[in-house]
């Protein structure tokens, strides 16, 4: 049992201010595998204030001394990599496979990147008489979810530190193994006391007492547009700046000439992966309504390979969903798809055959599914796909942009213009074509309630940067 109960506070490990123990349960046993605190308003005061005193001379720092800095967290990551993974593992039943493959690998990745971009990153541009500079926008407070915990933690974390922020983390509380261990990295590797801070807490508590905080100049926020909107009411009053990050329900169009067998495995698998817990997954797949019958055929084919299962086990390709409260949330949608009227082809309600413990879910895909359905318009957040016919490319693209969310699209054809120009009329931060993928360089981030921000690469330098502008340059 990991003993996580302290705080990261001006680069020191501290106790919270009043004791509150809070079990962090392992999805795949059920059983508690961690202690963490919930903090208290006190504890962000402290935190806060230790970030605004180091970035009186942080937010001064030269290039050059965070390029050596983030060389350090990256070497540090390096070393500790495994670690990360095991912990991702424990604290969201990520498996094995899975967890050093891709959900640690966004630590490295977004650290690599960063220092990839402040290497010759502009932050000073001349227009008319003016020289604009670009400056950190000073101490940030970060909170981020559970399904890609640390994912959202180093696309924060990164491009602030490279500019010049200092910060106060607020992580998952389901989730909060690997932000420990990310905290005992930036300590490794030398980060200045202040420059991060990191406070465990619910959203209540430590949530809102950092997005009120009249000290924080700006609030970077990952999670479901429900939170997401109380972190900008409680922002407001300050007039700080909140980036949100928020949820999605994007559609895969299969096109009719797209290679059918590959781009319904490949949209059902990406569904499946991360056992469905990604706020980009391709959960509402367009299908021409000719073709529907096949496409279910594969559908179901391709939710019998996946191998559900102890995440420890190399073999297995999904593990449990976070929570019993996402667990029951699923199962609740489930039935409200049977109940609806769509077609279940493969899966439903339960656990996995062969599993009596930990909070499995079912590989499941509903077809002859209206996009008025609870099924197409909520964000379910577990394995689930739901298949939606359709008659016309026009009605696709309607279909597609009649969403509340604007996170992601994709689109699959045999015939990149096509793709292209189908690409071009939907209305979300990140479209994928045949399932391309162009790693940590490209922007991510949501229209409409998906969110407001950008994360990851260059762009994601932008959120965290204030521009001045003075004038009296010329001659
Ligand atoms: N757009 C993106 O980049 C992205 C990435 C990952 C996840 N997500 C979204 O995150 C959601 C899943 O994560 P979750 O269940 O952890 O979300 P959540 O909104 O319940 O929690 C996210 C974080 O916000 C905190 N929080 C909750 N209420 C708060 C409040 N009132 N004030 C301040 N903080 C508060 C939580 O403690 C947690 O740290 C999904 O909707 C998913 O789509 C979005």
């Amino acid at each position: 049992m990991r003993d996580y109960r302290q705080f990261y506070i001006n680069g020191q490990w501290v106790d919270p201010l009043t004791p509150n123990d809070f079990e962090v349960i392992n999805p795949a046993t059920e059983d508690f595998c961690a202690l963490i605190s919930l903090g208290t308003a006190d504890d962000v005061d402290l935190a806060v204030a230790a970030a605004r005193q180091a970035f009186s001379s942080y937010g001064r720092s030269n290039r050059q001394e965070r390029i050596e800095l983030l060389e350090s967290c990256v070497a540090i990551y390096k070393k500790r990599y495994e670690e990360v993974a095991v912990a991702i593992r424990e604290e969201m039943g990520s498996p094995q496979t899975f967890a050093m493959e891709e959900q640690a690998d966004c630590g490295l990745g977004h650290l690599e990147e960063a220092l990839r971009v402040l290497r010759d990153f502009e932050f000073e541009e001349e227009v008319g008489n003016a020289r604009v500079f670009k400056e950190p926008i000073g101490v940030c407070g970060l909170i981020t979810p559970w399904n890609w915990p640390l994912n959202q933690i180093a696309c924060k974390v990164a491009p602030a530190l490279a500019v010049g922020c200092t910060m106060v983390l607020k992580p998952s509380e389901i989730a909060p193994l690997s932000a420990h261990i990310w905290s005992e990295i930036m300590d490794e590797a030398g980060v200045p006391a202040g420059v991060y801070n990191m406070v465990n807490g619910d959203g209540p508590g430590v949530g809102t007492a950092l997005s009120q905080h009249p000290d924080v100049d700006m609030m970077s926020f990952t999670g479901s547009t429900r939170a997401g909107v109380l972190v900008a009411q409680n922002a407001a009053p300050t007039v700080k700046r909140v980036a949100q990050e928020l949820g999605g329900k994007s559609a895969n169009i299969i096109l009719d000439d797209a290679d059918l067998e590959q781009a319904v495995e490949r949209g059902a698998l990406h569904m499946f992966s991360n056992t469905g817990q990604s706020c980009n997954a391709p959960s509402r797949m367009l299908v021409p309504a000719a073709k529907l019958a096949k496409a279910e055929e594969i559908a179901a084919r391709t939710a019998a390979s996946v191998v559900v299962g102890d995440p420890a086990d190399e073999k297995t390709t999904m593990g449990p969903v976070v929570s019993k409260a996402q667990f029951d949330k699923i199962q609740g949608l489930i039935d409200a798809g049977i109940a609806e009227g769509a077609k279940l082809v493969a899966g439903g309600p339960g656990l996995p055959e062969g599993i009596d413990k930990g909070y499995f879910v079912r590989p499941t895909v509903f077809s002859g599914a209206t996009n008025d359905m609870r099924i197409a318009r909520e964000e379910i957040f577990g394995p689930v796909l739901t298949m939606i016919p359709y008659d016309t490319e026009e009605e696709a693209i309607a279909i597609a942009n009649d969403t509340v969310y604007g996170l992601a699209g994709y689109v699959q054809s045999g015939d990149m213009d096509h793709a292209r120009q189908v690409a071009s009329r939907i209305r979300a931060g990140n479209v994928k074509i045949n399932g391309a993928s162009g790693g940590y360089a490209v922007p991510f981030g949501g229209y409409k309630q998906s969110g407001n921000g950008r994360e990851w690469g260059a762009h994601g330098f932008t959120d965290f940067l204030e521009i001045k502008a003075v004038e009296g340059y010329e001659g």
